[in-house]
C-alpha cells in the first residue's frame, strides 16, 4: 500500500495533471460551451476596442466628418455592453462548473476513501486525507473557477493582441517579437522555483493541520495532562512554519510579478519609442499608433496575468494529482469477480492454519498457524496478554486484512470469495472504544439496521438496558449526543453500542469487552444487556470479565499469535498454564470478591 504524496517530489511539476478533471467537466458539456463562447466573446470585444479608438483619432476629430464621432462613441457603447453581458455570464458559468466539479469530486474522493481497507488507514493519517478533502478541492474549485478563466481570457486576449499588433503594424511587432523570448524564458525557470516554494508551503500547512486535526479530537486527554501548553507550541511551531514556507513562496511570487512586468512594459516602452519616431516621420498615423499602443497593453498585461495564475493554476494541479493519487488507490480487499452466496445462516466459524502479518509491518507475525471452528450458538471466550492477537482475529473475521496463508470460513464459505457486503451482514460487532456519532440516540441505534422502526429501535434499547436512561432524557432518543458521544457515561455509550447490535440481529457476533471499569450498577446493567444480545448466537468474546469466562462454553488462550490452551475454566486453571496464570492476573479480585459475597 502506497503512502498518498510519496510520489511527490518525482512528479512533473507541470499543469498537466489537471487533464484529470477532463471527466469532471465532460458531464457539464453544455456550461463550458457557454463559458467558452462568453469567454471568447469577451476577448473579441476587447480586442476590436482599439480599432474604434484608432478609427476615432484618425477621422472622428476630423472637422469634416462631423457625424462620424457620434456614431463612433455609439459603436463603443455597444462593444462595451457586449463585453459587460459576455463578461458577466463567463463569471456565472466559470464559477458554477467549479462548484459543481468540486461537489462531485469530494463526494467521489469521500465514497472511495470510506470503501479502502484499514491497511490504508495503517499508513495514512486521517488528518491528512481529510485535509485532501477540504484544502485540495478548494483549491481545484478556485482553479477550475476563477484561475481557469483568468488563464484561458488572458490566453486568447494575449494571442488576440500579438495577431492584431502584427496586422498594424509588421515593423513594430517584430521588435517585439524578438523581446518576447528574452523576457519569457527568465521567467519559465522563475515559476519553477516558485512553484516548488508554494508546494513545500502546502506540504507544511497539511502537517499542521493533521496536528490540530489530533489534538482537538483528544482535547480532553490533553487537558487532564496538562499538555494545553505544549500543544500550543506545538501548533504554534508547525504554524509558524507554514507561514515562513509561504511567506518565502509569496517573495517569489511578489518578485516573479514584478520582474514580468518590468520586463513586459520596459519592452513596450521601447517600441512606442521607434512608433513616436515614425509619426514624427510621417510614416505612420497617430491614431495608428494609439492603436498599436493600446494592443500591446493588452498583450503585456495579459501576460503578466498569465504568469501571476500560471502558479495558482500549477498548485492546482498537484492538489488533482493528489486527489488522482488517492482515488487510484486500489483496496486489497476486492470483491470477488464471481462472488459465492453464503447458504442459510448458521453462524459457523473457521480459521483453518493462518497465517497473518499486518501489510505495514511486514516483519513481524501477528498471527501463526491459527485453527479453530466455532459451531452455531456457541460462545468462545478469547483470553491472552496485551498484543496476543486477539484483536486481530476479529479484523480478519471482518475481512478487514487477508490472511497471507490459511483460510477465514463463515458458514463453510471461505470469506474472500463472497461479496464483503455479504459477510459483514452476518456478524455484529460490539467494540471495545465503542463509535458514537454525533447525531441523535435514535440515528446511532438505528445505524445497525438503517431504515429500523421507532418502535424496533426503541426494542433494541429496551433489551440492551438503555431505554430506561434515553426515556429520562429531556428528548428521549432524539436527544442529541454530542460528538463521539461526549455527553453519555461509558456505559450509556457500551448500552447504545449493544442496542445498536441487537438491532442488526446478526448471527455472529463479535464482542470486544470493556477493560475499563465500570461502577456496579452500570456494569450490572452492560452484563444483562449483553446476556440477550448473546443469546441464540454464536459468539466471539475477547474476555476481560470473570464471569464471562465463566459463562463461555470454551476458552482459546492465544499467546504471541498462537493458540496454546483450549477448554473451560475449570479445566484451564486445573491444568496450571498460562490461563490460570492470567486469570489470577486479571480475574483475581473478581474472585475474591465473589468469594467474599458467598460468605
Ligand atoms: N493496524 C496494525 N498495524 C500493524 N500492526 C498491528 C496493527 N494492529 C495490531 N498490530 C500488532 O499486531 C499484534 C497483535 O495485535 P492485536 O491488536 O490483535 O492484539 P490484542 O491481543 O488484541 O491486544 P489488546 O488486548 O492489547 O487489544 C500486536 O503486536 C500489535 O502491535
Amino acid at each position: 500500500m502506497s503512502e498518498i504524496g510519496q510520489a511527490e517530489e518525482k512528479r512533473n511539476r507541470s499543469i498537466r495533471p489537471l487533464g484529470r478533471l477532463a471527466p469532471y467537466l465532460k458531464r457539464y458539456r453544455g456550461m463550458v460551451a457557454g463559458a467558452i463562447v462568453a469567454l471568447v466573446a469577451a476577448a473579441v470585444t476587447s480586442l476590436a476596442l482599439p480599432i474604434a479608438v484608432r478609427r476615432m483619432i484618425d477621422h472622428g476629430f476630423d472637422q469634416a466628418d462631423r457625424g462620424l464621432i457620434d456614431s463612433y462613441f455609439i459603436a463603443i457603447m455597444i462593444m462595451a455592453l457586449i463585453l459587460a453581458a459576455a463578461s458577466a455570464l463567463r463569471y456565472y458559468f466559470v464559477i458554477s462548473i467549479g462548484e459543481r466539479i468540486v461537489s462531485d469530486i469530494r463526494r467521489e474522493v469521500f465514497d472511495h476513501v470510506t470503501r479502502l481497507s484499514p491497511s490504508f488507514f495503517d499508513v495514512n493519517q486521517s488528518g491528512e486525507i481529510v485535509s485532501r478533502l477540504t484544502a485540495d478541492t478548494t483549491q481545484i474549485k478556485s482553479a477550475v473557477g476563477a484561475t481557469a478563466s483568468v488563464a484561458l481570457r488572458n490566453l486568447i486576449l494575449c494571442l488576440g493582441a500579438v495577431g492584431m499588433m502584427i496586422v498594424t503594424s509588421p515593423k513594430l511587432s517584430s521588435i517585439v517579437l524578438i523581446a518576447i523570448p528574452v523576457i519569457v524564458l527568465p521567467l519559465v525557470s522563475f515559476g519553477r522555483s516558485v512553484r516548488k516554494r508554494s508546494r513545500a508551503a502546502q506540504d507544511t500547512l497539511a502537517n499542521a493541520s493533521s496536528y490540530a486535526n489530533e489534538t482537538i479530537a483528544a482535547s480532553r486527554t490533553i487537558q487532564a495532562y496538562n499538555g494545553e501548553d505544549a500543544a500550543s507550541r506545538h501548533y504554534g511551531a508547525a504554524v509558524e512554519n507554514a507561514y515562513q514556507a509561504a511567506r518565502a513562496a509569496i517573495t517569489s511570487r511578489s518578485l516573479l510579478t514584478g520582474f514580468a512586468i518590468t520586463m513586459v512594459f520596459g519592452s513596450i516602452v521601447a517600441v512606442l519609442w521607434v512608433g513616436a519616431q515614425n509619426v514624427l516621420a510621417g510614416t505612420m498615423s497617430a491614431g495608428t499608433l494609439g492603436q498599436f499602443l493600446l494592443y500591446s497593453v493588452i498583450a503585456g498585461s495579459s501576460l503578466g496575468s498569465l504568469s501571476e495564475v500560471w502558479g495558482e493554476l500549477s498548485q492546482a494541479a498537484g492538489a488533482a494529482d493528489r486527489l488522482g493519487e488517492l482515488l487510484a488507490e486500489v483496496s486489497p480487499i476486492a470483491a470477488p469477480a464471481n462472488p459465492v452466496p453464503l447458504p442459510q445462516p448458521e453462524g459457523r466459524v473457521d480459521f483453518s492454519d493462518v497465517h497473518f502479518f499486518y501489510p505495514s509491518r511486514p516483519g513481524r507475525s501477528a498471527l501463526h498457524g491459527l485453527s479453530f471452528s466455532v459451531k452455531p450458538g456457541e460462545t468462545v471466550a478469547i483470553v491472552g496478554a496485551s498484543g496476543a492477537g486477539k484483536s486481530t482475529i476479529f479484523s480478519l473475521l471482518l475481512r478487514f486484512y487477508d490472511p497471507q496463508q490459511g483460510s477465514v470460513s463463515v458458514d463453510g464459505v471461505v470469506i474472500s470469495s463472497v461479496l464483503p457486503e455479504a459477510l459483514r451482514e452476518r456478524i455484529a460487532i460490539v467494540p471495545q472504544d465503542t463509535t458514537i456519532f454525533a447525531t441523535s440516540i435514535h440515528d446511532n441505534i438505528a445505524f445497525g439496521r438503517p431504515g429500523a422502526s421507532r418502535d424496533e429501535v426503541r426494542a433494541a434499547a429496551a433489551a440492551a438496558q438503555a431505554d430506561e436512561f434515553i426515556s429520562r432524557l429531556e428528548q428521549g432518543y432524539d436527544t442529541q449526543v454530542g460528538e463521539r458521544g461526549v455527553t453519555l457515561s461509558g456505559g450509556q455509550r457500551q448500552r447504545i453500542a449493544i442496542a445498536r447490535a441487537i438491532l442488526k440481529n446478526a448471527p455472529i457476533l463479535l464482542l470486544d469487552e470493556a477493560t475499563s471499569a465500570l461502577d456496579a450498577e452500570s456494569e450490572t446493567l452492560v452484563q444483562k444487556a449483553l446476556e440477550s444480545l448473546m443469546e441464540a448466537r454464536t459468539t466471539l468474546v475477547i474476555a476481560h470479565r470473570l464471569a464471562t469466562v465463566l459463562k463461555a462454553d470454551r476458552i482459546l488462550v492465544l499467546d504471541q499469535g498462537r493458540i496454546v490452551e483450549e477448554g473451560t475454566h475449570q479445566s484451564l486453571i486445573r491444568h496450571g498454564g498460562i490461563y490460570a496464570k492470567l486469570a489470577r492476573l486479571q480475574f483475581d479480585a473478581a474472585i475474591e470478591e465473589r468469594m467474599l459475597i458467598a460468605k
